[in-house]
């Protein structure tokens, strides 16, 4: 079985793509036409929910999948919908994992050791149920947040070693707060430098055959000073880079994000690709996704090939 990492390059080289489409659909953005199409009378709320997400973000994959690498689902839209939107997520993985997408679980989670194993074992590991061992999620790779420190993160680079998964450490996000905590001086080094060093040592273990590691970072598009740093500490981590377009990021800055051999970046961009049609690219939503999937993909490459 490949490593996350190699999995990942073999992925980008394919495709010739390092987009990721990140599945943050909330009910009150999905076109109207859809809604009024599929909204059935007969049903209640709750059924209707679940189809028209599912269906909705079932066609934006179908749409985009020859442009982009993989998806990434945000934990916070589907959670918001209680346990039926989890369920659909459930499905949604499913889904993107029969077409062989990469799927990134976001849920940025964490805690001390013993429940943060939980969370390792929902998403990326196992979970013993009775006599058995059950992979219920089984994502590629998922986000964790470091604040807790070395034992709360252990558990989750331990499933990666084991079952071949990936891990993105937030490092530098892409919010304006990020300054907040991440930039405080420690040990005269900022504090996301200090994040990125243990990045490095946490994924010293788990390295492909292209040199990669399985461990690797959040740095938002908006952070490029921020990325020339992490880089030199973390030459041979994947950075995974949500934040262009809507939040400002811009394209042409993520060359500063590169890392060895001019590879070892994935670019999320959700809000541009799922409402596409609200930029009325086409009067058609999955149209519309499809062509801007397209175009960002092509502008990446323009920077980083
Ligand atoms: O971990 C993330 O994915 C993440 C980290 C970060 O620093 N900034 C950030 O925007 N994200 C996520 O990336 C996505 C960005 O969405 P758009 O701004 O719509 O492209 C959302 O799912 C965010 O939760």
């Amino acid at each position: 079985m490949l490593n996350f990492s190699d999995k990942l390059i073999e992925a980008i080289k394919k495709k010739n793509s390092v987009l990721i489409a990140g599945i943050d659909t909330t009910v009150e953005n999905i076109p109207d036409y859809f809604i009024r199409k599929y909204y059935d009378d007969e049903k209640n709320e709750i059924e209707n929910l679940k189809y028209i997400l599912y269906e909705y973000n079932r066609r934006i994959i179908d749409a985009i999948e020859e442009n982009v690498i993989g998806v990434k689902f945000q934990a916070a839209f589907f959670e918001q919908y209680s346990y039926y939107g989890i369920e659909v997520l459930h499905k949604l993985i499913q889904y993107a994992q029969n077409k062989k997408l990469i799927v990134i679980f976001d849920g940025k989670r964490n805690d001390i050791s013993s429940s943060a194993k939980g969370y390792s074992n929902a998403y990326i590991g196992e979970t013993t149920l009775f006599d058995k061992k059950i992979k219920f999620f089984d994502c590629d790779a998922m986000t964790v947040n470091p604040y807790l420190g070395e034992d709360g993160i252990k558990p989750f680079v331990e499933d990666c070693e084991r079952f071949k998964k990936g891990l993105f450490v937030l490092v530098k996000t892409s919010n304006p707060s990020s300054k907040d905590f991440q930039d405080l001086i420690v040990d005269s080094k900022y504090l996301f430098e200090k994040v990125a060093e243990k990045v490095h040592e946490w994924g010293a273990s788990c390295k492909g055959k292209h040199g990669y590691s399985d461990i690797g970072a959040v740095v938002g598009a908006t952070q490029p000073q921020a990325a020339k740093m992490v880089r030199s500490i973390l030459p041979d981590s994947f950075l995974l880079i949500p934040g262009i377009g809507v939040q400002g990021g811009k394209i042409e800055d993520l060359k500063y994000f590169l890392g060895k051999n001019k590879m070892g970046i994935i670019v999320n961009s959700s809000r541009d690709i799922i409402y596409a049609y609200k930029n009325h690219i086409h009067s058609d939503f999955e149209k519309s996704s499809f062509i801007a999937s397209k175009n960002l993909k092509e502008s990446i490459n323009s920077v980083i090939n």
